[in-house]
């Protein structure tokens, strides 16, 4: 398997310096690598540590946290449920969300629902709910440095993301045996939202489609975390930053009998955020693909029926 060429660029660069580096690596493979990106490693360690606790527990105690009239979007969606857009065969995965704690009275309550936490795990709340801050804010400022390569303001996306309907994923994928037919750990798709952030992908196994069709292993190095544009992002640049599928290899040799974990935050818009084509993203060679306008929240609701988490 090709490695993806991906550069791994430290968020503590100077903004005007990062944008057109950070840009160069989305336009050419929708991803990139960010290593200084401002998480604390302490967090991280503790948050990997509660993540297997939780998935070491019996399935009927994890099932208490399953809700499947929410479309997963809070506490535990059991293992093969999710499918790939288009695919037939379920993926090889149970995993936990984490959403925003909204203010008290906030209107976008409607779309976004309370947590849930597992009264199994100790400090799993707090632990949790503090990653949830350190991932926004690092997600704000790799937006930022997106919004100056974009030729926008620097705060451009902070309106649009303010109290925004982020969710946090806590990836199992158990080790994968004989029978897993052809089912593989997360089939070929997109994601939805506007960037991606995801820690550990170290262990082996995540892969994009680069632009000849190949597909290429995404593999960064200790400390750094793998970055990616969804839709909701592609959307609003009229494809000038491509979401880029990619998928979870099974494991082969003495890996398939290891877990795989892993942890994307999905940095989303706002609910009531109302998609319009950014005029610096519209030309005459490239008109504007989206003359309809949606919320972010239809737009959501709408792409997680097709991925069999909504019905
Ligand atoms: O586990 C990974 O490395 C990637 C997971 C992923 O692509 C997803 O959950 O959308
Ligand atoms: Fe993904």
């Amino acid at each position: 398997m090709e490695l993806a060429e991906i550069p791994v660029l430290s968020l503590e660069t100077d903004r005007d310096r990062l944008a057109p580096r950070i840009g160069e690596s989305f336009r050419t493979f929708g991803f990139t690598m960010i290593r200084d990106h401002g998480i604390d490693q302490g967090l991280i360690d503790r948050a990997w540590d509660l993540t297997q606790q939780f998935f070491d527990l019996p399935v009927e105690t994890k099932m208490k946290y399953f809700n499947s009239g929410q479309g997963g979007a809070r506490g535990y969606t059991p293992f093969r449920t999710e499918v790939a857009k288009g695919a037939t065969e379920k993926d090889l995965k149970e995993f936990w969300h984490i959403g925003r704690d909204l203010p008290e009275g906030s209107a976008l309550a409607a779309t976004m629902p309370p947590n849930v936490w597992p009264e199994e795990i100790d400090g799993f709340r707090e632990t949790f709910t503090e990653l949830y801050n350190q991932f926004d804010k690092t997600g704000a400022e790799v937006l930022s440095a997106i919004a100056v390569d974009l030729g926008l303001d620097a705060r451009w996306f902070d309106p649009a993301i303010e109290d925004g309907n982020s969710v946090m994923r806590l990836l199992h994928y158990p080790p994968v045996s004989e029978g897993a037919g052809g089912a593989i750990r997360a089939g070929a798709h997109e994601d939805i939202n506007l960037i991606t952030l995801l820690l550990g992908a170290q262990e082996a196994g995540l892969e994009l489609l680069g632009k000849n069709g190949k597909w290429l292993s995404v593999a960064p190095p200790e400390g750094a975390m793998v970055i990616n544009i969804g839709d909701m992002l592609q959307r609003l640049t009229n494809h000038v930053l491509p979401s880029t599928t990619h998928r979870v290899r099974n494991p082969t040799g003495d890996r398939a009998t290891y877990s795989r974990y892993s942890m994307p935050f999905f940095l989303h818009l706002r609910s009531d955020f109302r998609f319009v084509t950014l005029p610096e993203c519209i030309s005459a060679d490239s008109p504007d693909r989206y003359p309809e306008s949606i919320t972010a929240d239809d737009y959501l609701q709408e792409r997680l029926r097709e991925i069999g988490l909504k019905s």
